[in-house]
């Protein structure tokens, strides 16, 4: 069969999102007026359908059209249940349903179901006042009744001669596919390629809405709500010819008759037959619903039928046909990626309510909630409280949790469906939305874009799969529960129909609000009372199962059949939606969770800003601590330096204080002179060798001989005194260093010092010479073993040469000899300054004496002891008179000296350098001889110097026994 291309509208399509009820005034004015004569083709008296024509002698009946050759029954054959608001009237007259009497009328006995179509072309085509109408039910129905749900629908449905691909039968075809995007990538949906224009007539109609109220005033938004039938295979084992005839099912037409007994048509939205598959009926029953919710409104899909006959298959599916909640769930998130001027956030609860209590389907398994009760809120309307909402931001992190809660619905094995829900279940999807901001360009923008007044709209879309309606069944449980699934069922269909009954005469419902109705007689309709009442968009799923034959399980499966196609057709009926797009809330209070988030990312923003800033500022703190502790550290470190430097300094000082001291209290450290080995000499000392010694330091001192003063500060014995001759500087004031106390008693021991210092060099001096000596002869030895004959000449000479030499090491030796034992002399004369005088005895100090008492006479030492009083070694070693002597016999020494130095000058013997030094002048060969002759000449006669050095020498060998001079 082709059916005709559908012409557009003369008029534009639909604009308006919430269009006017499609009814013509006709329609509702024929179901307003003939309710009486209507009866619902059910046994069922409890809920009288007013739109189902009783007798078919009551009701007009389609005529066949003129060419009509289907050989199908007579129009009055297809029953008219047309009152449902979102339909297509049918003009005048042709409006009314056939009975299932008149189903079964001779001319057309019973129909079988292959036969549909053809039912459906006759019945069309007699139909001569209403060309469209007899073009396909289905399409005039769309483009007359651009309900929200379907608007515009018939202006983007090219044709509607598709063919049906199930049970042969031509049916609304799907829009045409616009995406393929699925949770799991698994499945994909027709629908919305023409949903951009759908979305531009939505706004237009939401400009209309707001800038013309009046258009929608006091109309009813019937199209608003979607009924659809879904009749599932039967899978029992009797003949499937059985049904033939009875039930036909025609999806082209959204139409499902019975014509049996108490049967008749049923009209719907959409019947979707056998084969349809859930993708057909996602995309017919809910996909834009599922988009108006994403515009805004609220939207509430249900599966509503007898247990086992596939609203969990249709709500659920499987894997590979998914169903209506996946492909809501898909829809939604491909709506988020095509919106992008928007922004949303989702948050969904899962909940059920068995045997009349709620459970939170997503809680914790084992956690001990609260009671879940209902509250109202006039801005949320009913909600269940507390409830459990997750915020998901993927399909499939929503598909999983929907999945969660579905492993924990409470399901059972019935004798009609072995995994048998047995409670009702909501999945809530909160849709949060508004306009998106342009993303800051920085934090202060940032803070004044997040103050914006921007609404947010918060929309909500409920799936909800109930329970089946059963028979009693045998088990307790079983029946208890169907018990409560029943009540709430029999609730819910009570509630529409005095949604029905409460209309007045003009077809307006009494009470809009529903106040009077019984919604709090069960959970189920309390939660779905905004849904009921007309505040939400609804699509009702009816399922059906046909079965045929007279045994008690088929008459069972028909009855509840019919009861679930007069539920629909009630539903249809009677549900008046007022549905209108939730307006963008501003306000803080009442704002969603999305502002809740917006501002408190702002929040965060600003903390965050304000903590890069403090980590910022305390980088720079820390930078500048670290640079403060760097430079503290490097002041310590130079502190230290310094610290160590002046300690070392200190030490130093402190140790030449000491040097100083010790300098000075060498004299006074009686111990020193013992350990000089003094006391030997002590006792052998004479007055001639003190003085003697003193004249040799007086001579040390004032001459400065040679390098004497040099060597002094690093003459070892410097080094026993002092502790280090490099540490002795201060000499040149020890001359004028007066002593400790001030009888010059230090500066008698430098002088002893400076003596032995000489004493040093000069032997040193005497060795260079010898050493030299020995070269001289070696050389002249080589010399005379290489050309004696050439040198011979020369020997004389160097015999000359050899014995000047020896002449002067000798005097050398000499003055060494009486500086050593000058030295020696000086040092006894500081112990002994007057030997022959018993102050001695009495001012030494008593190891002194105690010496004395060992080398001495007893009788001296008694006197010593019987003398000596607590005398002080200071005030023995530093007596006054004494001193004085000292000083004398130094002097005298001295200038002894000086005057045998100036003699050997003024001889020529001795030269005097510039500072005062003297050395031994090279010899000529006549100064020689005159020395040479001088000795002779002088014999045996010593010069003074050498008197001095015999007086040494015989000094010395009394000090040293073993000592040759
Ligand atoms: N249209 C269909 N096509 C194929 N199989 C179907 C269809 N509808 C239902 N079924 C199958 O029928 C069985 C029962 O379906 P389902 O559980 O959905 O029924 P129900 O109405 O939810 O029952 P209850 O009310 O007891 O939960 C399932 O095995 C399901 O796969």
């Amino acid at each position: 069969m082709s059916l005709p291309v559908l012409s557009r509208p003369a008029a534009d399509p639909p604009t308006s999102a919430l269009p006017p009820i499609p009814q013509s005034g006709s329609t509702r004015k024929s179901l307003s007026q003939t309710p009486s004569k209507l009866k619902a083709p059910s046994r069922s008296s409890a809920v009288q359908s007013p739109h189902v024509v009783s007798s078919p002698s009551e009701l007009p009946t389609l005529k066949s059209p003129p060419n009509g050759k289907t050989g199908l029954p007579t129009p009055q054959t297809v029953r008219k249940t047309i009152s449902i608001g979102s339909f297509p009237q049918p003009p005048n007259g042709v409006s009314r349903p056939g009975t299932a009497a008149s189903m079964a009328s001779p001319t057309s006995p019973r129909k079988r179901i292959s036969d549909v179509s053809r039912i459906s072309t006759s019945t069309t085509s007699k139909s001569k006042k209403t060309p469209r109408y007899s073009s396909g039910s289905a399409a005039y129905r769309m483009s007359d009744v651009p309900s929200l749900l379907n608007a515009g629908l018939s202006s983007v449905m090219p044709t509607v001669n598709n063919k049906r691909a199930s049970d042969g039968q031509s049916s609304i075809p799907s829009p045409p596919q616009s995406r393929s995007s699925s949770a799991n990538g698994s499945y994909s949906t027709s629908a919305t390629t023409f949903e951009e224009g759908d979305e531009e007539r939505g706004r237009m109609r939401e400009t209309e809405d707001s800038q013309s109220p009046k258009t929608n005033k006091g109309k009813e938004h019937k199209g608003n709500v979607t009924v659809s039938v879904r009749v599932r295979p039967d899978t029992s084992n009797h003949d499937p010819s059985a049904t033939e005839g009875e039930w036909m099912v025609d999806g082209r037409r959204s139409l499902v008759a019975y014509r049996g007994k108490e049967g008749g048509d049923y009209v719907y939205d959409n019947v979707f037959g056998t084969y349809d598959d859930n993708a057909k009926v996602y995309d017919s029953a809910a996909k834009r619903l599922v988009r108006r919710v994403m515009e805004g409104y609220h939207g509430t899909v249900f599966a509503y039928g007898m247990t086992g006959t596939g609203k969990t298959f249709s709500m659920q599916g499987t894997m590979s046909s998914p169903g209506v909640i996946p492909l809501a769930i898909t829809d939604i998130f491909s709506y988020i990626r095509e919106t992008p001027h928007r922004e949303f956030l989702l948050r969904v609860s899962y909940l059920e309510i068995y045997n009349e209590k709620i459970h939170d389907l997503l809680a914790p398994a084992g956690s001990s909630a609260d009671e879940i009760k209902l509250r109202e809120d006039p801005g949320r309307g009913v909600y269940a409280t507390p409830l459990k909402e997750e915020i998901v931001q993927s399909p499939t992190q929503l598909l999983r949790v929907i999945h969660r809660g579905d492993m924990a619905r409470r399901t059972g094995s019935t004798q009609w469906n072995a995994r048998s829900s047995r409670s009702h279940a909501v999945v809530q999807i909160v849709v949060e939305s508004r306009e998106r901001v342009t993303a800051p360009s920085n934090s202060h923008e940032s803070k004044r874009i997040a103050m914006l007044p921007t609404g947010v709209r918060v929309s909500t879309l409920s799936l909800i799969d109930l329970a089946g309606s059963e028979r009693a069944a045998d088990d307790k449980e079983r029946r208890a529960e169907g018990a409560h699934i029943n009540k709430s069922l029999l609730t819910l269909g009570t509630v529409i129909s005095k949604l029905s009954a409460s209309k007045d005469k003009n077809g307006n419902p009494v009470d809009k609000d529903g106040k009077h109705l019984p919604y709090r007689d069960s959970k189920l309709t309390r939660l779905l009372q905004g849904a009921l009442s007309g505040s939400s968009l609804v699509s009702i799923l009816c399922t059906i199962q046909i079965s045929a034959g007279t045994s008690t399980v088929a008459n069972t499966h028909t009855m509840e059949t019919l009861n679930t196609l007069k539920f629909a057709s009630r539903a249809k009926n009677n549900i008046v939606s007022h549905a209108k797009k939730a307006a963008e809330d501003v306000s803080s209070g009442a704002a969603g969770l999305l502002e809740r988030y917006r501002a408190e990312i702002a929040s965060l923003r600003g903390q965050l800003e304000n903590q890069k800033k403090s980590a910022d500022a305390n980088e720079e703190k820390q930078e500048e601590v670290k640079i403060e502790k760097e430079s503290t550290n490097r002041h310590e470190e130079q502190m230290l330096e310094m610290q160590l430097a002046r300690t070392a300094l200190k030490e130093r000082i402190e140790h030449l204080n000491r040097l100083i001291l010790c300098s000075k209290s060498t004299g006074v450290n009686s111990g020193v002179v013992s350990s000089l080995g003094m006391n030997g000499r002590l006792s052998g000392g004479t007055i001639t060798e003190y003085g003697t010694s003193r004249s040799v330091r007086s001579s040390t001192s004032h001459s400065t001989l040679g390098n004497f003063g040099a060597s002094i500060s690093r003459h070892p014995s410097m080094t026993s005194v002092g502790g280090g001759a490099s540490q002795w500087s201060p000499l040149a004031d020890e001359e004028e260093d007066p002593g400790e106390l001030g009888d010059g008693m230090a500066s008698v021991q430098a002088q002893n010092r400076a003596l032995q210092a000489d004493l040093q060099d000069k032997n040193r001096y005497i060795s260079t010479l010898e050493k030299r000596l020995l070269q001289a002869r070696r050389s002249s030895h080589s010399r005379t073993s290489i050309g004696f004959s050439r040198v011979v000449q020369d020997e004389g000479d160097v015999q000359k040469q050899l014995d000047e030499k020896d002449a002067i090491i000798a005097d050398l030796q000499k003055t060494v000899t009486a500086l050593r034992s000058a030295m020696r002399q000086r040092s006894i004369a500081e112990m002994t300054p007057d030997s022959s005088s018993g102050e001695f005895k009495l001012k030494k100090s008593p190891r002194i004496q105690l010496d004395d008492e060992s080398n001495e006479a007893a009788g001296q030492g008694e006197v010593a002891k019987s003398s000596v009083p607590n005398i002080s070694p200071i005030a023995l070693l530093s007596p006054q008179k004494s001193g004085e002597k000292k000083r004398k016999s130094v002097d005298e020494m001295s200038k002894m000296l000086d005057e045998m130095i100036q003699d050997k000058v003024e001889s020529g013997q001795l030269v005097k350098g510039r500072a005062g030094s003297v050395r031994v002048p090279p010899r000529s060969t006549s100064s020689r001889r005159h020395s040479r002759r001088t000795s002779n000449a002088q014999g045996g006669s010593v010069p003074p110097l050498d008197t001095m050095v015999a007086a040494i020498r015989v000094r010395d060998s009394i000090a040293e026994p073993g000592s040759a001079i």
